[in-house]
């Protein structure tokens, strides 16, 4: 078992008005100036976009999948070609989900135990166990700089008892997670349970913070819950949470709840709105999301967004996005992610600039008025 990566992460500076933070966080892939989205490369690529492109939208961290990278190609693979980074050229920090929360949403006939997660691969239904030292061990041999303990999300329907009982064992399936992990530098990060009751959020914190990681996740949000429910959680974990470790808010989220989640004290987060929208012709703008495949848009000569200073928005028309995303194009979706991850990650570089300067308290405000959600 290896004790915690130390002095990697600081709080540099707090807004006084609210719980928003600015921190550094150190890896051996590089430093993560937080708050910060981390787009969502679940297959060894974030899906339409180069290494090359990742830079340029400023891309500091990704996510990457253990639940798929272990089906396909394989951990071993990859461990004997040089590890993820070399793997799929990212030289940057990346971190890896534990694969529980994807054997549920997309294993077949998946079985729960003690022991771990009986299931069908998704690609051609072949068995497998997945264990919490199996989940470390697929995570060690990809060589993330961060990884995630192996747990179980409940679901949104789950009644008290049964996700008090899930959070007991994610604690114990936790504490086999450090035991199983050794390998120096790769931060661990725990995951707290506890759905949306609050006496058993507290419980998870208290159990998954005694055990000690490097880092603490918010699990078992954004699976259909109202957003009340999601801020709820929000609100009453980031006070209890360590204040001098990274905090991370696992599939969150919507623009609207970054910001709301960093006001609450929040660091990290992941989601596939940004990528998977794009592929769906979904933008997001200064002034609220747009669907670009609209009648609106045929003759539209200017920009996507001319608040946005990104290569696409200098570039390219509306008409010609639309045109491209109607004809079913590759470049769609290139065209598209591409804008759509320099919006995400534009937005965590002002919410940093407006944290610094003690002013985000009037950014939240602000970007609230500016949001005239679903425009056509
Ligand atoms: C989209 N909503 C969402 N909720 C999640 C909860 C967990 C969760 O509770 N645990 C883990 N390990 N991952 C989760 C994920 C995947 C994050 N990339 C979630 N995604």
């Amino acid at each position: 078992m290896r004790g915690r990566v130390s002095g990697t992460f600081s709080v540099i500076h707090r807004d006084a008005s609210c719980g928003a933070r600015l921190g550094s966080l150190k890896t051996p892939h590089g430093e993560i100036e937080t708050p910060i989205f981390m787009p969502v490369g679940t297959n060894a690529t974030v899906k339409a976009m180069t290494p090359e492109d990742l830079w340029a939208v400023h891309a500091q961290i990704i996510l990457a999948n253990t639940y798929h990278l272990y089906l396909r190609p394989g951990h071993r693979l990859v461990e004997s070609l040089g590890g993820l980074h070399r793997f799929m050229n990212w030289s940057g920090p990346i971190l890896t989900d534990s694969g529980g929360f994807q054997v549920f949403s997309l294993g077949e006939l998946r079985k729960i135990s003690e022991e771990g997660v009986k299931f069908q691969s998704h690609l051609d239904g072949s068995y497998h166990v997945l264990t919490p030292e199996l989940s470390i061990k697929i995570q060690e041999a990809l060589g993330a700089d961060i990884i995630m303990c192996f747990d179980e999300c409940p679901a949104a329907t789950a009644d008290y008892d049964y996700v008090s009982r899930s959070l007991e064992m994610t604690t114990r399936w936790a504490k086999r997670c450090k035991e199983a992990h050794s390998r120096e530098g790769q931060q661990l990060f725990g995951i707290i349970q506890g759905g949306m009751h609050h006496d058993l959020r507290a419980r998870s914190l208290n159990e998954i913070c005694a055990i000690g990681f490097d880092g603490y996740a918010l699990g078992g949000l954004s699976v259909g819950e109202e957003k009340e429910q999601m801020y709820g959680v929000m609100e009453s974990c980031a006070p209890l949470m360590p204040q001098d470790a990274p905090r991370y808010i696992m599939g969150i989220g919507a623009p609207e709840d970054l910001v709301e989640a960093v006001w609450h004290g929040f660091d990290m987060f992941d989601c596939v709105m940004p990528t998977r929208n794009a592929r769906n012709g979904m933008l997001f703008t200064s002034q609220g999301r747009i669907n670009i495949k609209a009648k609106a848009y045929e003759e539209d000569g200017g920009p996507l967004d001319p608040a946005c200073g990104c290569h696409v928005c200098r570039t390219y028309s509306r008409a010609y996005l639309r045109h491209l995303y109607r004809a079913g194009e590759i470049l769609a979706s290139q065209l598209n992610t591409y804008h759509n991850l320099y919006y995400y990650l534009d937005l965590m570089r002002r919410m940093r600039g407006a944290i610094r300067e003690n002013r985000f308290t009037e950014f939240r405000r602000d970007f609230y008025g500016s949001q005239t959600d679903n425009h056509v």
